[in-house]
Order: structure tokens, then sequence, then C-alpha cells
């Protein structure tokens, strides 16, 4: 662990925020989920065409930009086709005022490579017959490579994670893997790193404290609300905070949240910690409705929970884009309504689709455990296939909104740092999507086709 200081480590540079350019406006009343006319335009440029492996290549895009920001380890070159069609995407904006807002130099070729290298082998896993979504490029494997290398360290010795015998399913996760295609323009390693730490910190919460790896519903809300000090620090007396102190070093979710958030705040302005402050409280009230319902065996109606999902939820995740991408979306921007529509139907898609795809191993976990085709069959009476088949059309109106959330705020705002925060939360929730279709370790989908 880096040497903190003292707890809540130094205030980073303060960034200037820019004015917001769009006029307020109240929050929707209700969740007007009907899809509205979309700027074509936009929307194209959130999902880039993809070329697989073995498919027509798409045609070259103009040459990236020369700008290169200083990155931690060496980038790899591009590796295939598909990157082409993200680069001239990600390259964003161009043109007086915008440099500062370039993306990362990773997505330039170097100049003495001009045949680029074959496109990696696309990874096995098939993804939900049915399911709209967006084919990512195959993530760059020297960055997988050295994320991989770096948060076993990490996990490993500086947080002392897990116990040898969990070690193989540390590196099924795959977290390398999920955090370089959910963050596509990430300039260093260095920034991955904190989206990295963050998930796999956010993922032994769930395990040991909620889930299969020692966790229970009884007493989580005192665990939970322990832990979360590790992220939103304890201000008290003289006699009592060294024993808070302590006690952030005392299991390993207090000690992955403890250090995964000291790097963050290290690198994120203070609204930026903020902000992941503030998702981190909504997962955790969403972590307890669910432990409520567990303890009492209460099934919800569908459209609660939906709601519960909605704050047990990947939301922490995206909204940290912009640090991982080494720029800021403002906090007048970012509490914008249109904006935190945007925000909760992307953590919405993304969840459902961890429904989707953990539908077959949360079957097979101990207890009655809740997803989203599970609450339909019971509510709704259907039989588990039609519940999971309606459950994947729940998922694609809410992917659907999102992305017309996203177009219309980019056509009403269309400020360079909203179009890439928008661009930074579609390619997560593109990314989040890949990474499930091919954990074939953790999931596997049902036989219903
Ligand atoms: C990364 C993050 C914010 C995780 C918190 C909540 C979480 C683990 C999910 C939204 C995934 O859902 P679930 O607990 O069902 O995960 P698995 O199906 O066990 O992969
Ligand atoms: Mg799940």
């Amino acid at each position: 662990m880096p040497d903190s200081g003292p707890l809540g480590s130094s205030p980073p540079e303060q960034r200037p925020t820019p004015p917001t350019a769009v006029p307020d406006a109240p929050a929707p009343v209700g969740a007007d989920l009907s899809v509205p006319p979309i700027p074509s335009g936009f929307l194209a440029s959130l999902h880039p065409p993809v070329t697989l492996p073995g498919r027509p290549q798409a045609p070259s895009p103009p040459p990236p930009p020369p700008s290169a920001p200083p990155t931690a380890v060496p980038d790899a070159p591009d590796t295939t086709a598909a990157d082409s069609a993200l680069r001239a995407v990600l390259r964003g904006p161009t043109g007086p005022g915008t440099a500062s807002l370039a993306v990362a130099d990773r997505y330039s070729a170097p100049p003495s490579d001009p045949v680029p290298p074959a496109p990696a082998p696309a990874a096995e896993g098939r993804a939900v017959p049915g399911l709209y979504h967006h084919p990512v490029p195959e993530p760059d494997p020297v960055r997988v490579e050295e994320v991989s290398r770096r948060i076993k360290r990490w996990a490993e010795d500086e947080v002392q994670l897990y116990p040898e015998e969990w070690e193989g399913e540390f590196d099924g996760f795959s977290v390398g893997r999920y955090m370089v295609a959910c963050h596509p323009d990430a300039p260093t390693v260095d920034h991955l790193m904190l989206a990295t730490r963050l998930m796999v910190a956010e993922n032994a919460v769930d395990d040991c404290y909620c889930e299969d790896h020692g966790g229970s519903p009884v007493g989580l809300g005192g665990r939970l609300l322990l832990a979360h000090t590790a992220l939103d620090h304890c201000h008290t007396t003289a006699e009592y905070a060294p024993q808070w102190r302590e006690s952030l070093a005392s299991d390993p979710p207090r000690r992955a949240y403890h250090s995964a958030m000291d790097y963050f705040v290290r690198a994120a302005t203070p609204s930026q910690a903020d902000r992941y402050r503030h998702d981190m409280a909504r997962l955790h009230m969403g972590y307890l409705a669910e432990a409520a319902w567990a303890q009492t065996g209460h099934v919800p109606e569908v459209w609660e929970y939906l709601a519960m999902r909605q704050f047990n939820n990947f939301r922490p995740c995206p909204t940290i884009t912009d640090t991982v991408g080494g720029y800021e979306l403002p906090a007048d921007l970012h509490a914008r309504p249109e904006m935190q529509r945007v925000i909760a139907l992307a953590g919405n898609a993304t969840t459902i689709v961890n429904d989707l795809y953990s539908y077959t191993k949360e079957l097979d976990s101990p207890g009655h455990h809740l997803n989203l085709p599970v609450v339909i069959a019971e509510r709704e009476r259907l039989s588990e296939r039609d519940a999971y088949l309606k459950a994947v059309e729940v998922h694609n109106e809410l992917q659907h909104a999102f992305e017309a959330a996203a177009a219309d705020l980019a056509q009403a705002c269309p400020l360079p740092t909203v179009l890439r925060f928008l661009r930074g939360v579609a390619a997560w929730v593109d990314g989040n999507h890949d990474w499930h279709r091919t954990n074939t370790y953790r999931y596997s989908l049902p036989d219903f086709w």
C-alpha cells in the first residue's frame, strides 16, 4: 500500500469547472422509458462498427493525432482492424481548445510498423440469444497481461486479499481483461489500475460480506457501514480514532476498500471522489434491501426487484470513467437530471446483463438467489424459459433507453467532456457485456434455445 500519510490523503489538484450548457430541467417523474427519436450520428459514434477476426475489415480512419500522454508501460501496437473504428471515435473532439480532451495514444499506430499484426483471436463465449448488445474489439493483450500481473501483486502483497485456495477463482475472474475492455480510453496502465483495484475490492465485499465466501444477510448492515468508512472516513475523537484506523486493516474487504480508495483519491478530484462515495452508498443500500428480503424470504414484485437492482448495481464502475480516462466531468454536469438518467439506465442495463449471464450460477448456489428471470417466473407465473426470455426483453428496452437518453443529452449539451463521458459510459456498458459473454469460467448460459 502506498504511504497515505494522514488518512484522508492530501487534496489533489483542483481543476476548473466549465459552465453548464443545459438549462436546469426537472427530473422526469416516473420512469419514462419510451424511446424518443435518436440523433443518429452520436448513436453511431457510441457504438462504432467492430470488425471481428475472420470478418471483413472496417475502412481505415484518418491518421491519429500526434500528441501522446505519458504511459506507465509501453503500449502495444494496434492489433485489430476493429481497433481502427474505435480509434476514429475515441479520438474525440478536434479543433482549438480541445487538445486536453485528446484520447490516449494507444490508438496511434507506431510509424515504423506499416503492416498491422494479425487480429487477436476472438475470445470464446456465446452471447445470450436475442440480447441487444454491441461487440467490442478484443482488449489489448499487452495491457490485459500487465493489469493482471499488477492486480495480483496488489491483492497478494498489499492487501492480503485471499487465502491460497481462492487463487484460481481470482484468476478466473479475469479482472484485467474486464477493465481493459471497459476503459479503452485510459491513457496509461496506472489509470486502468484505479478501476481494477476498486472492482476487485467491490467484489471482495460482495463475496465476503453478502454472498458465498462467508457472507450472510445477518448483521450485514453493521459490516457494510464499517467497511464504508474505508471510503468515507470516520472523523472522531482522539480516544476512538485509533480503533477505527486499526479496523480498516482488520479483514480483506476493508483492506481492499481502504487501499483501492486511497489510490483513487490521489488521482481523482474531490468531487470525483465524492461521486464515487455516493455511488458506493447507493450500492450498499441495494445490498441491504436484497439481504432484508433474503432474511424474510420475501420475493419482491418485478418492479420492486428492478428498483433494488438499480442500487445493487454496477453504477460505481462506469461513473469513474472520467478519472480512469484522466479528465473530469464537472460535478454540475454530472448532477444534471439528464445525465443522472443516462447513468442510471446504463447501470441498470449492465446489471441485468449480469442477471442473465449469472442465472445458472445463481440457480446452483445455496439458498434462493433472486435475479430478474427468477423474480419474473415467480411473480408473473411464467415458465423458467419464458421468464428468462422476458428478462432479455427488459434488458433490451433498458439498453435502447440508455442509448436514446445518451444521444439526446449529446445533442442538447455537446460539450467535449460530456461527449467523452457518454462515450466512456457506453464503452463500459459494451465491455461489461463482453466480459460476461467471454467469462466461461464463471458463467454459462441456460439451455433455452
Ligand atoms: C463491481 C460492483 C460494483 C459490484 C457490486 C454488485 C455486483 C457484484 C453486481 C452488480 C453483480 O451482481 P452479482 O452479485 O449477481 O454478481 P455475480 O452474478 O455473482 O457475478
Ligand atoms: Mg448475478
